[in-house]
């Protein structure tokens, strides 16, 4: 049987699902890549992979998108590792840098910014300056009090809309056999169920509680509220370019 060719995030938030494959009884029909959030679009899209943990900002850009698991990176409020770090407060933010990482928040921020806070920012690149960044994943850890101005997404888009709100899930760019889907789904659950010796295995950040984050903070269900969440921000998404 060929390798069902697998991109999964190499961020901690994915670490629980990645322990659950790597014990999977399917674990030798995949072959899992570990990358940023960017190249697991960019390799779904280009079908370089069957499935990725991809950012739900791609999802019109997949061909034949299907969801095949239960389980996503969400959360219901804070997330606390998705930020946009600001030199100023909200409403004096003028230009606004991208993460390169990102496909998902970096279309968070542009959303707040523009709908929440009503704010019309310039979007630079690169190494330029500007007054505030988007900055998502493990290197956002610890980091809120080191800038004058941190700013939760998951928490602003809840403010927002009510709503908790799906970063990313897994999703597929063909049919995948249905018992292939119940065996990934049984695996991440499995690495779900073992979080606390996921946590152990972890480092220290210094100012950052790893329990509570990946017991708390992320919310890894696929529900119907982040479903419709999902619904929400690619309607949202569009009205950006009108
Ligand atoms: C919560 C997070 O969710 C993610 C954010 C993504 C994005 O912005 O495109 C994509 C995948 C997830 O890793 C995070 O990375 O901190």
């Amino acid at each position: 049987m060929e390798k069902i060719r697998i991109s999964a995030v190499s961020y901690t938030n994915t670490k629980p699902f990645i322990y659950g494959l790597q014990r999977a009884a399917i674990l030798d029909d995949m072959d899992l890549q570990l990358d940023i959030p960017s190249d697991c679009a960019a390799k779904l899209i280009g079908r370089q992979v069957d499935i990725g943990l991809v950012p739900v900002a791609v999802f019109p850009l997949v061909p034949e998108a299907n969801i095949v698991a239960d389980y996503c990176i969400g959360s219901d409020g804070a997330v606390n590792s998705v930020f946009i770090f600001s030199k100023v407060p909200v409403e004096q933010i003028r230009t606004l840098r991208l993460d390169s990482h990102s496909r998902t928040s970096n279309q968070l921020a542009r959303v707040l910014l523009r709908f929440y806070w009503k704010q019309e920012v310039r979007l630079v690149n690169g190494d330029t300056p500007a007054d505030a960044m988007v900055l998502i994943g493990d290197r956002t850890f610890g980091q809120a009090g080191n800038h004058a101005y941190a700013y939760d997404l998951g928490r602003e888009w809840k403010a927002f809309t009510g709503l908790p709100f799906l970063y990313a899930a897994w999703i597929a760019n063909r049919d995948i056999d249905a018992s292939f889907k119940a065996a990934f789904n049984a695996a991440l659950k499995y690495g779900l169920d073992h979080r606390k010796e996921v946590i152990t295995a972890l480092p220290d950040y210094p100012g950052f509680d790893k329990h509570d984050y990946l017991m708390h903070k992320l919310d890894f269900n696929l529900t119907n509220g982040k479903r419709e969440a999902m619904g929400r921000f690619l309607e949202y998404i569009r009205q950006l370019d009108d």
